[in-house]
């Protein structure tokens, strides 16, 4: 049974499904303090938040059956992400789900800023009827600027062309062929300043984008612009703002999130020209219905190993190229595993190459795989799909990954070169119609053998007899051959045999392999 924990106030209706699983325990405990979810957490194997919960580094490290955070709405700014990618548990959004009400919420802001409807209502509320002093403007005719020309920006566009509005979107992927699709104008920061009456936000807030509206950004713009932000704080740089509306250079400003949330004591807030709500963008019930189904089905394809498709610390694929990769997989995983025994030195760096069918899908999940084995056999459980190639960076490990036409005739070949600071290793595998994964090269011999359970590697020279010799010295030691296969490069040159056996050698017994003459080195590999 898994444990789920719902730390924020989550559609009940969303979490159904989650509720009906008889897989899945759900607890919802929305009032913990930061420590309480700290001493909480190693219960659980998944948590559902909203934007209150802070998923703090000390909180993941504290998170010990953690596999899974579903984020009910867009924005991850509140987990840590890379903690969580370090613990190796997985972050799924609900990017879809609450697109249409920030939107509106966008929209209301936009229409309420022109129109200065809440200051308005407030005046006619305590007394007094103000006609003057409340005269807005028109959507009709005038600029709409928009930074960030994703969902919610791209649903804000079609809004505003709805009340006839010019449109100049900026996003570093929109393309001309998009603007014109959508029917807006493709422009950039300095032509929205220029041009824009109004201006909204719909970018995340990360490095590139904090402070991305600041006071050169201001004076750029217009006199008399309205701006909106229901994106995130901190987007806009709010003393750049303050110091903008007290010059004249922002009629209204109209903010739903804030760089402190709750803001206290934020000049903004109260000042007549500026129109705020508590981050309400996603507050209707539509939008908290769907952002919570999406999580809770996420979370539970995850909780059972099923495909999934918001994770934004892994690559999403789709169950035809799953079910094409997955025993690939296996595979990869085992051909690390492999090679980190092969190799004597610790790995510098790994090159990967796919060759054949393979390279017409995204085998980022294949490479994962591949690390996660060569991690794994001196790191453990704690290596995962998840973490694999971020914990290879904190080891040094490097990695590349190409597309080559060089098959070698298989369908679809996975080989890898391991770069160690004394020299390289290689092995290749594919995938042979009803057997499975089979490894064909090694430290480039060519082989075929099947990646289970124990393999012995034995380097030699090829002269007549050292199978025999082989063969009877794990014979008098009681240990089955299952398989035997010889690969050489030239007669009476160097060689290898790779044999699948029943258990393991012991020291001695590899020992007294060694003193076989033309034997040079005999390992266990344990896959
Ligand atoms: N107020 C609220 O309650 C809600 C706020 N949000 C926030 O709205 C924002 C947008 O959400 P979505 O449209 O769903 O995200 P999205 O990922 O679909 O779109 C974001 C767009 O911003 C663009 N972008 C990134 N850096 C940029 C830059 N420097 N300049 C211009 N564009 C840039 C990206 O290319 C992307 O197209 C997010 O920050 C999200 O957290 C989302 C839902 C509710
Ligand atoms: O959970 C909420 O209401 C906040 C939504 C939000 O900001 C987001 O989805 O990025």
């Amino acid at each position: 049974m898994f444990k789920v924990l719902v730390s924020d106030p989550i559609s009940e209706d969303g979490i159904r499904a989650l509720l009906d699983s008889d897989q899945v325990q759900v607890d919802q405990k929305t009032d913990l303090s930061p420590e309480a979810l700290k001493e909480t957490i190693p219960e659980y194997d998944g948590l559902i938040v909203r934007s209150q919960t802070k998923v703090t580094k000390e909180i993941l490290e504290c998170a010990t059956k953690l596999k899974v955070i579903g984020r009910a709405g867009v924005g991850v700014d509140t987990i840590d992400l890379e903690a969580a990618t370090e613990h190796g548990v997985i972050v799924v959004n609900a990017p879809n789900g609450n697109t249409i009400s920030t939107c509106e919420h966008t929209f209301a802001m936009l229409m309420a800023s022109a129109r200065n409807i809440p200051q308005a209502h407030k005046t006619l509320t305590e007394g007094n009827w103000d006609r003057k002093t409340y005269k807005g403007v028109e959507l009709k005719g005038k600029t709409l600027g928009i930074v960030g020309m994703g969902r919610i920006g791209t649903e804000v566009s079609k809004r505003a062309k709805a009340f006839q509005m010019n449109v100049i979107g900026y996003d570093p992927f929109l393309t001309e062929e998009r603007a014109s699709q959508i029917g807006i104008q493709k422009g950039d920061l300095d032509k929205i300043y220029e041009n824009a009456d109004f201006i909204t936000v719909h970018t995340p807030l990360i490095k590139e984008t904090h402070h991305l509206i600041n006071k050169s950004a201001f004076q750029k713009m217009k006199k008399g612009v309205r701006i909106v932000n229901c994106a995130r704080g901190g987007i806009i740089d709010e003393t750049a703002l303050l110091e903008a509306i007290d010059e004249g250079i922002v009629a209204r400003a109209a903010l739903d999130v804030f760089e402190e949330e709750p803001p206290t004591d934020n000049p903004l807030v109260g000042k007549p020209e500026v129109i705020v709500t508590p981050h309400l963008g996603a507050s209707t019930s539509e939008a908290q219905l769907y952002v919570a189904e999406d999580v809770s089905q996420e979370i539970l394809n995850i909780l059972s190993d099923q495909p999934f498709q918001n994770a934004v610390n892994m690559p999403a694929v789709n169950d035809e190229t799953r079910k094409i990769l997955e025993p690939y997989y296996l595979l990869s995983e085992k051909l690390g595993e492999m090679m980190i025994q092969l190799a004597k030195q610790p790995p510098r760096h790994i090159k990967i190459s796919y060759a054949g069918t393979l390279t017409d899908f995204n085998t980022e999940l294949v490479t994962r795989t591949f690390v996660k084995g060569l991690l794994s056999h001196y790191l453990g459980e704690k290596v995962n799909i998840v973490n694999a190639t971020h914990l290879a960076k904190q080891y040094g490990l490097s990695y590349s990954v190409e597309n080559t036409t060089a098959s070698l005739g298989y369908s679809g070949l996975i080989s890898v070169t391991l770069t160690t600071d004394e020299g390289e290793y290689s092995a290749a595998g594919t995938l042979f119609d009803g057997l499975g994964p089979r490894i064909v090269h090694v430290n480039q011999y060519t082989i075929d053998i099947a990646p289970t359970d124990r393999l012995l590697y034995i380097q030699h020279t090829d002269v007549p007899g050292i199978i025999g010799h082989v063969g009877s010295l794990l014979g008098k030691h009681e240990i089955n051959i299952a398989t035997m296969q010889v690969g050489r490069k030239q007669v009476g040159g160097q060689a290898i045999m790779m044999l699948t056996i029943d258990k393991a050698l012991s020291e001695e017994v590899l020992g007294e392999l060694l003193q076989v003459d033309h034997i040079h080195s005999a390992k266990n590999i344990d896959l």
